[in-house]
């Protein structure tokens, strides 16, 4: 009885059996425990919409982001896109209504997009560009009627409508610099940030950061902006009435001084040929005051495609005589010496895209190249090769490219070398560059001032430390454990 009772006790391994059990349970549970715990959450995503009414068209958007993100360093992205049917809203002067209903069938898309639970907390905006400051200056009660009626429409749908006002193009040039730089991470890691070339209907937009300019020489155009701990001295100007479609009109209304019943523009293709009415023309500020006398009901546009003309004609819509500032762009208005990498999006892309241009590295005299015989492309073959494309664009992408490359070659200064640094881009990871994005971030604090603190180790970092530390400590546990039973084990037994 006493031999077996002395066996036992000197037999170390049922005890070290049961403690590796319990330890091993032990580790499993704390490693479990810190690994759930500190686990990001599984993914919720909070929404917020984003109309943006251009001039020649309304698109809405949809961005999404991780919910327990947000107002921290969260990705931001688009996960819908749509296009509203018709024109801008701005078309809608003489029958308000309609620009709300043309709202509609967008925002019954986007009711069944994002999920039902987030519906009342999703904040909604709508900002207004170009088209409805031109409309606001031209006839305010007009403008206002529109906003109504928008604002009724949005009103009857379930999300947080925060609103329908125009945006200054000072908003538009700097939001759209956000976007883009958001998009390609440059302002969470503090890098060089990229210029933005916003080309729309009615306005165009620049936007750059230049370290030889702090504000001072022309404050209208500075916007400063302290992001994720950066500080941010932001040129920016919006040529209002420089955008493509009321820079034609620009085009056409100086040819109609000379010829008011027939143009034969350089600008249009061999053989195109179209009526327009001078109402339709002289409908905008931009053009109104330069309406000639007595001038008949319609003129007559016919195109002879002659590029080097058509740029001649360009040339003279820009006033590059007078500048009371060290640098200027055009008509006075105040440039920085321009600096870093730009994207050109909007018609910008559009335009370079259409015609296979949007290889930067491609030399402007082989630019110059394309864009000619394009436009002296005959019509009718222009049509029949591009079954597809709307009439109205093709007709339009030959003054298109010429304006294009003079806005940017003489207007803003960019040379054969610095051409190279501007990439004509649609969308940046997803999401489409323009103002909306960069709006509704600003408007949701969605990027904070200061560089948020992290976690001194990574998520992974942290998992694979408390594993190591966990079975360390496990070992260390089981050789104290044998050493000591092992040592009572040699201990001479009194009998
Ligand atoms: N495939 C396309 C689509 C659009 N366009 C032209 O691109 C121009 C600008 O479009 P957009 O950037 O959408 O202008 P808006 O936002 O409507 O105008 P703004 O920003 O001035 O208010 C318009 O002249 C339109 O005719 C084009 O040439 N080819
Ligand atoms: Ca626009």
């Amino acid at each position: 009885m006493s031999a077996q009772r002395e066996m036992k006790e000197k037999n170390p391994w049922p005890v070290t059996i049961i403690i590796i059990v319990i330890g091993v349970i032990v580790i499993v549970a704390l490693v479990t425990v810190a690994v759930l715990q500190n686990m990001p959450l599984s993914q919720k995503y909070k929404y917020g919409i984003v109309l943006d009414a251009g001039s020649s068209h309304t698109a809405l958007y949809i961005y999404e982001w991780p919910a327990e993100k947000d107002n921290n360093t969260g990705r931001v992205q688009q996960t819908h896109v749509c296009k509203v049917q018709g024109p801008g809203i701005s078309s809608y002067a003489s029958e308000p209504w309609k620009a709300g209903e043309s709202l509609m069938a967008c925002m019954q898309e986007a009711q069944q997009r994002v999920p039902g639970k987030r519906h009342l907390e999703t904040p909604l905006y709508l900002g207004a560009t170009a088209g409805m400051r031109l409309l606001n200056m031209e006839n305010s009660s007009a403008s206002d009627a529109v906003f109504r009626a928008v604002e009724r429409s949005l009103h009857t749908f379930p999300f947080n409508f925060q609103g329908a006002r125009i945006l200054s193009g000072q908003e538009e040039g700097a939001f759209g610099w956000v976007t883009v730089n958001y998009l390609a991470d440059r302002l969470e890691q503090g890098l060089e940030t990229t210029g933005a070339l916003d080309l729309g209907g009615a306005s165009t937009q620049i936007s750059f950061v230049s370290s030889n300019y702090d504000g001072s020489e022309s404050p209208s155009n500075s916007v400063t902006f302290r992001l994720y701990g950066n500080n941010y001295n932001l040129y920016t100007n919006s040529f209002l009435c420089y955008g493509k479609d009321q820079a034609m009109k620009l085009l056409l209304a100086q040819q109609t001084l000379l010829a008011p019943k027939t143009i034969v523009d350089p600008c249009f293709h061999p053989g195109y040929s179209e009526a327009v009415s001078y109402s339709g023309l002289y409908d905008s500020p931009c053009v109104s005051n330069r309406k000639p006398q007595g001038a008949p009901e319609a003129f007559n546009h016919t195109g002879s495609g002659n590029f080097l003309q058509c740029q001649d004609v360009v040339k003279s819509i820009f006033n590059f005589t007078y500048c009371k500032y060290s640098h200027c762009s055009f008509n006075g208005v105040f440039q920085p010496l321009l600096q870093g990498h730009f994207g050109a999006f909007s018609a910008y892309y559009f335009v370079m895209d259409f015609l296979n241009l949007t290889d930067t590295s491609i030399p402007l005299t082989k630019v110059k190249e394309v864009i000619s015989s394009y436009c002296a492309t005959p019509w009718d073959e222009v049509k029949r090769q591009h079954p597809g494309v709307k009439v109205k664009y093709l007709a339009e992408y030959c003054f298109a490219g010429a304006y294009i490359l003079t806005l940017l070659t003489e207007g803003y200064n960019f040379t054969s070398d610095s051409y190279t640094q501007i990439e004509f881009i649609k969308k940046i990871k997803g999401s489409d560059a323009g103002w909306t994005l960069g709006y509704m971030l600003n408007l949701t604090n969605m990027i904070p001032a200061e560089a948020p603190d992290s976690p001194p180790l990574p998520y992974a970092g942290y998992v694979s430390f408390v594993t190591v530390m966990a079975v360390l400590l496990f070992v260390l546990v089981i050789v104290s454990t044998r050493r000591f039973w092992l040592r009572c084990s040699k201990r001479p037994q009194i009998v």
